[in-house]
């Protein structure tokens, strides 16, 4: 084992701060804070759609989310996680990156 252990400074985890919109649907799905990493973002993100069941059971990798909050910030009736463009949209739009 190398005894001096290299100390480089601590990367600094990228945060955002989501727009009122995105953050009411995050602290639906039980987000606390104004401030989140993309990470999180997305696991509340997939809390939320779970607990409202806006997926489809028989197809899970469908959401629908129009007349929801979701479909209103994505702009879209339904989307496959499995290509989750309309998402990286909303996203980009709806989070400002915390250059501190
Ligand atoms: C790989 C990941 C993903 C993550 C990002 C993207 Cl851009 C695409 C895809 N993913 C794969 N399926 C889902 C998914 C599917 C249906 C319902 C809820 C989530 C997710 C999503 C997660 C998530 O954090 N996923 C962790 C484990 N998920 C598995 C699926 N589980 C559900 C499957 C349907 C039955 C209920 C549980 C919930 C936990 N966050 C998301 C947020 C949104 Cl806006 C859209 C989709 C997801």
């Amino acid at each position: 084992t190398s005894d001096s252990a290299c100390r480089s400074s601590p990367r600094q985890i990228k945060q955002v701060r989501p727009k009122p919109p995105l953050l009411k649907i995050l602290q639906a799905a039980g987000a606390q804070g104004e401030i989140f990493t993309v990470t999180q973002v997305m696991h509340f993100l997939g809390q939320y759609i779970t607990m409202k069941q806006l997926y489809d059971p028989r197809e899970q990798h469908m959401v629908y989310c129009s007349g929801d909050l979701l479909g209103e910030l994505l702009g879209c009736q339904s989307f496959s996680v499995k290509d989750p463009s309309p998402l990286y949209a909303m996203l980009r739009k709806n989070l400002v990156a915390l250059t501190t």
